[in-house]
């Protein structure tokens, strides 16, 4: 009787358990795109209803959102697409949303740089971290727009000055750079680039775009002047596109890809997966000079569980690194002064 009654109560908890981790496994999450209509947006809604982790899409824009949103919502996956039109994304952040996923804001133009799109693009992202900051603190936010460099800490000052950072829920999405320097070195090295990993650390602009092919895997033998001009071609690799489409933006169906992959690494880490690492540009504590920095960094179910931090590095890549720092430097006090005098100007209004 007794050892009847323990395997029933065993049995009984492990029914309790299995379905408890089906029901984490299964759990649907509201994934909010700030600036869906764009030429990232659409492509990134799609991609995004075709997950089954996704229970409800918010999409939100300033134009056009209504038909981007009915278009999606006859697709046969189960997610069900809602959309907002007010110049402001509070309706859309309403109520706490699990991701946000912001491609607002000015795309580059042949002949500019990205941190040419600050004066645009910062006010943008000011807003939507207010916003966030009010209706979904619990968020992860992943920032595509540019530059990123400068946007991510915006977004971390509105937040801590609101007493709602978490920073490892904040994250500027780099991984363009990850899926092309997997595509550049395959083509050099004729293998499949969904086999190549490459850590990428720095920033996302230019110089402070900076691929470790000593630490590639699988390994590839790349040196002298073909490796210099492979490290060049993936920091460039967003000039290449801009000047490809010739003044009718940049990346676009690219940059919907990499964003997806982003997305779905964090959904598949909020299902129990562990040991999931992207590349991403977050704050950090990584290098005394640099309080933000790409690294190759661990996903959990907050957002970053670990960051990995830089490693060894060959010397070459020592030099690369040492030449960024000023320039991500000046990135990010570009964004963090923005941030400063933009909430400082808002306490005098109020
Ligand atoms: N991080 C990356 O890897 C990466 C790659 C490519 C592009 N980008 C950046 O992504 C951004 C978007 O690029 P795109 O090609 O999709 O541009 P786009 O002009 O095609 O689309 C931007 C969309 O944002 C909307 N928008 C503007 N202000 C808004 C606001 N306040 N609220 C909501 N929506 C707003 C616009 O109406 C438009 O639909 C640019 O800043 C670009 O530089 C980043
Ligand atoms: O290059 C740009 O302006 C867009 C984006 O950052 C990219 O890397 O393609």
């Amino acid at each position: 009787m007794f050892v009847y009654k323990m395997c029933s109560r065993i049995a009984r908890v492990s029914y309790i358990a299995r379905r408890l981790l089906s029901e984490t496994k299964t759990k649907k999450h509201t994934v909010a795109v700030i600036g869906a209509a764009g030429g990232i947006g659409q492509p990134l809604s799609l991609l995004l209803k075709l997950n089954p982790g996704i229970g409800e899409l918010r999409l939100h824009d300033i134009v056009n959102i209504p038909g981007v949103a009915m278009d999606l919502s006859h697709i046969e996956t189960a997610s069900k697409v809602t959309h907002f039109t007010e110049k402001s994304s509070c309706a859309a952040l309403k109520g706490g949303v699990d991701i946000i996923i912001v491609v607002a804001g000015l795309p580059r133009k042949p002949g500019m740089q990205r941190s040419d799109l600050f004066k645009a693009n910062a006010q943008i992202i000011f807003d939507i971290a207010k916003n966030m900051a009010e209706l979904s603190p619990e968020a992860i936010l992943l920032i595509v727009t540019n530059p990123v460099n400068s946007v991510i800490p915006i977004a971390c000052e509105v937040l801590k000055d609101a007493g709602k950072l978490c920073a490892r829920r904040v994250i500027g999405v780099s991984t363009l750079d990850s899926v092309r320097a997997a595509t550049f070195i395959a083509e050099l090295t004729c293998c499949d680039p969904r086999d190549v990993t490459v850590p990428i650390i720095g920033g996302h602009s230019g110089n402070t775009i900076l691929p470790l092919i000593s630490k590639a895997n699988p390994k590839v033998s790349i040196e002298g002047e073909k490796l210099m001009k492979l490290i060049k071609r993936i920091q460039e690799g967003g000039t290449e596109v801009v000047e490809a489409k010739a003044g009718k933006g940049s990346a676009t169906l690219s940059t919907a890809y990499a964003t997806s992959r982003l997305v779905f690494a964090i959904l598949r880490a909020f299902g129990g997966e562990s040991n999931i690492v992207e590349c991403a540009y977050v704050k950090s504590d990584v290098h005394p000079e640099l309080n933000y920095l790409a690294t190759p960094l661990i996903l959990g179910q907050n957002g970053v569980e670990k960051n990995l931090g830089i490693g060894k590095m060959s010397e070459c890549e020592q030099k690369l690194f040492c030449e960024l720092i000023p320039n991500l430097k000046k990135d990010i006090e570009d964004g963090e002064k923005f941030a400063k005098e933009a909430l400082c100007n808002t306490k005098c209004e109020k």
